[in-house]
């Protein structure tokens, strides 16, 4: 069974046994909030990240999720993405695509992708305006304490580095405060090009969910959450700038990936 507790400003943690309960758990929650989002506004705005995220959702797509989730309600973006073509294997649209949205009802007008034919500086802008027109539309919330979109569930990977998104640490993307979306043309890891959300976005969100497996991410998981004595520039670990204004962050993981957090 997992362990879990709410730490005082960092949300709720969940320490899984092993992935296939994480997987489990995680993919309960999402259609928790799926549900509950198409019962209180009609739809269910969900954003996706790349990486290891992905195989972590895939019970979706078997019984009972993928007959009791509600897929036509579904609007989906990305909190992130290589500005790729979209048939890459870097894409992060194609890694949803193939193992999870071209296996349920989601409609592909629903599907919110960016356009892999212009620049990564473009590519924001465009993202970024269509998420516009739909908050204008009522499509996706407006939040009500910030001018940002105000989405159902962000869930997002961490990286070993702490990264977010493709919110790196000590990157100039971190203190973005005036777009929804930004673009990276010297991204650490690669590829070099990519569009991710900025703080205030993933921040105005009514649920995040951030999720991270595997030994190589427990000092980060450590330095993400629990209280440190000193502490260095939160700049320096994305992951730690994670802090939803007026919604719910639960940190979901595995033992080896939780090993380095005080209370484990
Ligand atoms: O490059 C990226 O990495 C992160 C973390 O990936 P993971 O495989 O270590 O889980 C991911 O969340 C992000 O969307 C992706 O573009």
């Amino acid at each position: 069974m997992a362990l879990t507790w709410t730490h005082k400003d960092r949300g709720e943690i969940r320490v899984h046994e092993n992935l296939l309960e994480l997987s489990i758990d995680l993919v309960d929650y999402i259609a928790e909030i799926s549900e509950a989002s198409i019962k209180e506004h009609g739809a269910f705005c969900i954003v996706l990240s790349g990486g290891s995220l992905i195989s972590l959702m895939g019970k979706l797509i078997e019984p009972p999720y993928d007959k009791i989730i509600d897929w036509a309600k579904w609007y989906v973006f990305w909190a992130d993405e290589r500005v790729v073509a979209k048939s890459h294997d870097d894409s992060n649209y194609k890694l949803a695509k193939d193992n999870l949205l071209s296996k349920v009802f989601v409609f592909p007008r629903h599907i919110c992708s960016i356009n892999d034919t212009v620049s990564a500086e473009e590519a924001a802008a465009e993202y970024e305006f269509a998420i516009r027109q739909m908050v204008r539309t009522r499509t996706v919330a407006a939040s009500d304490n910030s001018d940002c979109p105000k989405f159902d569930l962000i869930l997002l990977g961490m990286g070993s580095d702490g990264h977010v998104a493709s919110l790196f640490p000590n990157h100039p993307a971190l203190v973005v405060k005036d777009d929804w979306v930004t673009f990276l043309t010297d991204s650490p890891k690669p590829p070099p090009e990519r569009i991710t959300f900025t703080l205030p976005v993933i921040n105005s969100a009514a649920n995040v969910v951030v999720v991270a497996t595997g030994e190589s991410k427990a000092n980060a998981i450590h330095l993400a959450i629990d209280d440190l004595p000193k502490q260095e520039s939160s700049l320096s670990l994305p992951a730690r700038l994670v802090h939803p204004s007026n919604g719910n962050l639960i940190w979901f993981m595995d033992k080896p990936a939780g090993s380095k957090l005080d209370k484990v």
